[in-house]
């Protein structure tokens, strides 16, 4: 099942709907054992509990008061706490009680030699960067790769935009982040400020994937990916299974050609099409690949993938325009969203599922704007103005569609920050198009596939491209292996 991801209003109504639990403070009670749990956990990895120095920032709010009730925990489990109120008259009072009674220590700064610093200045209540009383705390402290203490933010780190993940300067880096019920679009947006991202269940209802206002971001898991994954059946044959056609390079560039139409080939089972003048090229890549010179001599195909390295010339834009005008499915990628954003009746009048994949400067070119900071309503906001599949790259992906649905895929690293890396996912994503997948599906298993392609390839040194297309295969197979449908 994809996991939804709320904004903070979509969080305070699921909340209100438990009633007593909230009113009663047993939410927080819930939430604060959590992050007791977490911080129990990691201080048991690295040497156990009793004896231990763990401090925390706390804030004015009830982000501040899970903070105090979890070191409450932790200094009954003879861990040495001390907090920095950063308001110390509108500290939370039953949290501060607990604390106090518990035997902790209230300082004006957070002291030396901490081996855990739990952030509580703020949760789904904050606005904007950290104030500088918080941020001063944090700076005191060693960074956790250098030695420093991990740091354990409490449902998101403070100074990150719940519902945008902006990430304000200054801001906490956390090494962890405890959340509650379900994770907020910021640990997806933020995925790199937050670590590793721990979901608690307090008991609150579950949000449906269609449920409150756009946009609507969920992540595809593993299993939906490998679920979803075209392999061939008992009655397929080369052709039952979609054909994908890739145009793509040129003579002069025939590697963006090799990339995409390799990625299609590496993807899925059944037929790549290339059209295009690098034809002799990828042909002598791929010997499978049915290559052809121009549309006329292409052969039918279920889907389209135009636009890398192809140019944008008048040629290119005759070729661009024959393909949106058929009625079969279209990704459209580089070069063609140039071609896009100066002729946008390419795309307007279209009824057939299409997917633009921008990255940042090909989005601008086509919104005429920058993505800004708020990422996931620049995607959503184009495909509801263009009526169309929008993917826009970068470490976090986000593939929205036209009705305010979006679909998010975190890459976990960055090594897929290399020169052909975008003509490898329109690859994949046109292949599982031509297969019957949705633009949106097909465009976050695509991502998902490519980011682990990409881990899988580097392996902690650099990759190009081609080390990424070589391990798109490894990478379905390890999703598929790893899910009970493999
Ligand atoms: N509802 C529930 O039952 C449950 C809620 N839960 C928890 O409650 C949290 C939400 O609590 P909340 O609504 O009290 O807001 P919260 O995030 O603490 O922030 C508000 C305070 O922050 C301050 N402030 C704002 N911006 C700031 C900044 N940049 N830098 C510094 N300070 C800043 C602002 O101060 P002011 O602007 O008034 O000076 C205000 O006092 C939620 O994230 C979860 O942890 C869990 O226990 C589960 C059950
Ligand atoms: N920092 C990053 N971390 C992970 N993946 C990234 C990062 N930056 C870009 N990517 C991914 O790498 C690919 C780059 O695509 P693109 O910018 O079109 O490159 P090119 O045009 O050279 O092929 C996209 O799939 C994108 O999502
Ligand atoms: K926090």
């Amino acid at each position: 099942m994809p996991i939804r991801y709320l904004t903070a209003d979509a969080v305070r109504q699921a909340e209100r709907a438990t009633g007593d639990l909230l009113t009663g403070g047993a939410l927080m009670r819930r939430a604060s054992s959590g992050v007791a749990q977490v911080v129990i956990g990691e201080l048991r990895a690295t040497g156990g509990c009793y004896g231990r120095r763990v401090g925390g920032v706390i804030g004015a709010g009830d982000n501040g008061g899970d903070a105090l009730y979890a070191l409450a925990v932790l200094a009954h489990r003879g861990v040495a706490c001390t907090a920095v109120l950063l308001n110390p008259d509108r500290a939370h009072p039953g949290g501060l009680a607990a604390f106090c009674r518990a035997g902790g220590r209230i300082a004006e700064t957070l002291p030396s030699g901490l081996d855990l610093v739990i952030d509580g200045v703020v949760g789904i209540g904050g606005r904007g960067p950290l104030r500088s009383a918080a941020a001063d705390q944090f700076a005191r402290l060693e960074r956790a790769e250098s030695g420093g203490p991990a740091i354990v933010a409490v449902d998101l780190p403070s100074g990150v935009d719940a519902d945008t993940g902006e990430v304000h300067d200054p801001a906490v880096q956390a090494t962890i982040t405890v959340t509650f019920g379900a994770p907020r679009n910021a640990h997806l947006l933020a995925a790199p400020q937050c670590g590793r991202v721990e979901v608690i269940d307090i008991g609150i209802d579950r949000f449906g994937p269609s449920d409150g206002p756009a946009p609507r971001l969920s992540v595809l898991a593993d299993d939906d990916v490998a679920g979803l994954w075209p392999v061939p059946g008992p009655d397929d044959d080369k052709y039952s299974q979609g054909v994908v056609g890739v145009i793509a390079g040129s003579a002069r560039y025939p590697g963006a050609a090799i990339l995409a139409t390799g990625a299609a080939v590496s993807a899925t089972s059944g037929m790549t099409r290339y059209v295009g003048t690098a034809a002799d090229e990828v042909v002598s890549h791929y010997p499978e690949v049915v290559a052809a010179r121009t549309l006329d001599d292409a052969g039918r195909v279920q889907a389209w993938v135009v636009g890398p390295g192809m140019g944008t010339d008048d040629d290119a834009l005759a070729v661009l325009r024959t393909v949106l005008e058929t009625d079969l499915p279209v990704l459209v990628d580089a070069d063609g969203l140039t071609l896009v954003a100066a002729h946008p009746e390419l795309v307007a009048d279209r009824r057939a599922p299409t997917l633009l994949t921008p990255h940042a400067g090909e989005y601008a070119r086509l919104a005429g704007d920058d993505v800004g900071a708020d990422r996931l309503q620049a995607a959503a906001g184009l495909a509801a103005k263009w009526q169309v599949t929008v993917l826009l790259k970068g470490r976090i992906t986000l593939v929205a569609d036209p009705s305010g649905d979006v679909l998010g895929n975190d890459a976990g690293s960055s090594w897929a920050a290399t020169a052909g890396a975008g003509d490898v996912l329109s690859g994949i994503a046109g292949a599982l198009m031509a297969s019957g997948l949705t633009p949106s599906l097909a465009g976050a298993a695509a991502a998902r596939v490519h980011g682990h392609a990409a881990d899988l390839a580097a392996r902690s040194a650099p990759i190009g491209a081609s080390a990424l297309l070589g391990a798109v295969r490894p990478a379905v197979r390890a999703i598929r292996e790893a899910s009970a449908i493999g």
